[in-house]
């Protein structure tokens, strides 16, 4: 990361609320809960507990007493009537004499393992207590609906500079110990934000940025605060970084690291944000309900005048949108937010000194009469949006096979004006760009070599330039926001909010999931080394008489992974520089030269297939997409 070092003090770890526990951050816990659990000895004890917890498929937990034991099976009958055996070491102790609604940090719990937690989680949340302590780290459940006494100035005023755990667990405590922390040690601090899709790592990043403001605040440009600037930046970055997934109609499909920066006095001097992993591969693939990015449909919706300048319909008529069969949300109008997105764009402008100076030729040839400043800004929007819509027309480019072997042409006049218009729209020449998506130039010492590309491979070449040029718009504007927020070059401190997705394991895990379970893999073994350093650094203070605390250490993982040379990725790079390679060869080589490797496994029923026992858990990945999402090979 940019910018000057910071000592990661404090987390929150997000949960969704409602009956579903699923969630990964848990896992952290894990290594916790796992310590707790020896020490309680509790397998000898076992025919005393009264109640304990056994897993079931539905409800996560349940209840219930020891009916039978026999040798490592014991028969349960649960609370709500069912009669089940489980394994010995799989279920534990309840403790009967837990508060009924749940103590507000969980260090306070007899029995400290996952049912545990889950049940102190869930009487809170039945309190609405969405907030809970693990010692130093906020577990946060989101509500699902607003809590506005929980936020409003009432409550900043209180968490301001309290003592931290002598008021309710609050994400404000957690940004107050920041806060403080930097104060007094002069040291820049983060704050992570973990949990899974739809758990409200935004809304809570939001909380944490509305509450340093509170603390920092100082007015910014044109009398709006810094604050006001980051959130403001807030719409233009959804629309076009955010997307309809499964589990969230407005999940950010990129990491976020928010800068809050401090002068010496403690007052705010300037904020930055910078992104990391955006999911470049949705440009051009949506699975069915999911939806591509936000932007593509609020231009489709556009005014007429708009939608006719871009020679747009309705997105079903564009590939990269028609993979999917949904194309609106429940209760949110495209068009609105059209309107919407153009007036933050306004808002969060692009300072006007840089507009003037990259868009004066086209200026003083701009016929209408606005204001030299309206215009820029109606410019570089035009700008913004004939790159949106000329992604869309290039997606419905295809190619057929040309005369000679392996050479493609463009399919038919269809395709022909498609490209036409990309060529339009991005004002290049429309040769070069047929020429530059239908062949490939390799430079070598000797020559420069054109090879035409077969049909398929102008298609990869076409999704590659369509997901490059989505991308750099996405860092121009993120750059252009931050242009336009003002960071301070000579600020004292930071407090980094990092929001970013968690670990993630699904049916079918590609190269997106890799990367994100490997960024996860490195932000966990930053927590190991700092919570169990500090925790033992503190028992060493107090003269605490203490054994070493062995944690799983995840450093095997990360080597399997990023080892220079030999890692997983460095195989991958090696295979994309040779053109014969497939994934096949790719998965061949893995199974090779990991075959020993105790974190790596082979599937058995899978022959491109590998799976990382991650620290998290095992992640099966399909490998067949892997090269060419790590090649996004882009026409030069
Ligand atoms: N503290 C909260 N109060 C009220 N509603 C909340 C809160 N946290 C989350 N929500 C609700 O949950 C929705 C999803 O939250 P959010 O977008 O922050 O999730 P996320 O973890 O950032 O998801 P993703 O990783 O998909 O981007 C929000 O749109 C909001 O409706």
């Amino acid at each position: 990361m940019d910018g000057p070092p910071t000592d990661t003090s404090t987390a929150v770890f997000q949960y969704s609320g409602g009956t579903q526990y699923r969630v990964l951050s848990p896992l952290r816990l894990g290594a916790i809960v796992g310590l707790k659990l020896q020490a309680l000895g509790f397998l000898d004890t076992i025919k005393d507990v009264l109640t304990i917890w056994v897993e079931d498929p539905e409800d996560a937990w349940l209840d219930g007493q020891v009916t039978k034991i026999n040798g490592q099976e014991v028969e349960v009958h649960t609370s709500n009537g069912k009669q089940v055996v489980a394994n010995l070491a799989k279920i534990y102790p309840k403790d009967e004499d837990a508060p009924a609604g749940g103590v507000d940090d969980m260090t306070k719990l007899s029995y400290l393992h996952e049912p545990g937690v889950l049940q102190n989680l869930a009487s809170r949340y039945q309190l609405n207590e969405i907030y809970t302590y693990t010692g130093s780290i906020l577990i946060a459940i989101n509500p699902f609906q607003r809590l506005p006494h929980l936020y409003d100035g009432h409550m900043m005023e209180q968490y301001k500079g309290a003592p931290f755990g002598e008021l309710s667990p609050h994400v404000f405590a957690i940004a107050d110990v920041a806060f403080r922390a930097m104060m007094t040690e002069g040291k820049s601090n983060s704050i992570l934000v973990s949990g899974e899709s739809g758990a409200g790592k935004t809304e809570t990043t939001k909380m944490l940025m509305r509450y340093l403001a509170y603390l920092g605040g100082r007015k910014g440009t044109e009398g709006r605060t810094v604050e006001q600037q980051v959130l403001e930046s807030n719409p233009v970055l959804e629309a076009f970084g955010n997307a309809k997934t499964v589990r969230n109609n407005n999940s950010s499909r990129f990491g976020k690291f928010v800068e809050i920066q401090f002068d010496k006095h403690g007052r705010i001097s300037g904020a930055a944000i910078r992104t990391y992993l955006l999911e470049r591969s949705r440009v051009c693939q949506v699975s069915d309900p999911e939806r591509n990015y936000h932007c593509f449909y609020l231009l489709c919706a556009a005014p007429q005048e708009e939608t006719e300048k871009y020679k747009l319909g309705h997105p079903k008529s564009f590939r990269y949108l028609n993979q999917s069969n949904c194309y609106e949300l429940v209760g949110i109008s495209d068009a609105h937010d059209y309107l919407a997105t153009r007036r933050a764009m306004d808002i969060v402008g692009i300072s006007q000194k840089e507009q003037v100076k990259s868009y004066n030729q086209y200026l003083s040839a701009a016929p209408f009469a606005l204001s030299a400043h309206t215009k820029t800004l109606l410019l570089f929007q035009d700008a913004i949006f004939r790159v949106v819509a000329s992604i869309l027309h290039l997606g419905n480019v295809e190619f057929s096979k040309g005369k000679e072997a392996d050479s493609s042409v463009l399919k038919d006049d269809k395709s022909k004006f498609h490209l036409q218009t990309v060529a339009e729209l991005l004002m290049c020449d429309l040769n070069a760009l047929e020429d530059a998506i239908l062949k490939r130039v390799m430079v070598t010492p000797e020559e420069v070599i054109k090879r035409s590309l077969d049909p398929d491979g102008a298609a990869v070449s076409r999704d590659g330039l369509a997901k490059t040029m989505y991308s750099r718009l996405f860092d121009w504007l993120v750059d252009k926001i931050n242009n336009s927020i003002g960071q301070d070059p000579n600020s004292k401190s930071l407090i980094g909010v990092l929001d970013i997705y968690g670990f993630e394991s699904f049916k079918s895990n590609s190269f997106e999931q890799f990367c994100i379970n490997f960024t996860n893999e490195k932000l966990q073994q930053h927590f190991n080394q700092h919570v169990f350093k500090m925790e033992q650094e503190e028992y060493t203070k107090e003269e605490i008489d203490w054994s070493y605390i062995e944690f799983v250490d995840n450093q095997d993982v990360l080597d399997l992974i990023e080892k220079k040379p030999g890692g997983i990725v460095a195989l991958l790079d090696e295979a994309c520089m040779f053109p014969k390679s497939t994934h096949e060869t790719f998965s061949q080589k893995l199974y090779q030269t990991f075959k020993s490797h105790k974190r790596f496994i082979k599937p058995k029923l899978s022959r491109t297939d590998f799976t990382v026992a991650h620290y998290a858990g095992e992640v099966q990945y399909q490998s067949d997409q892997f090269l060419d999402k790590n090649k996004d090979y882009v026409v030069p």
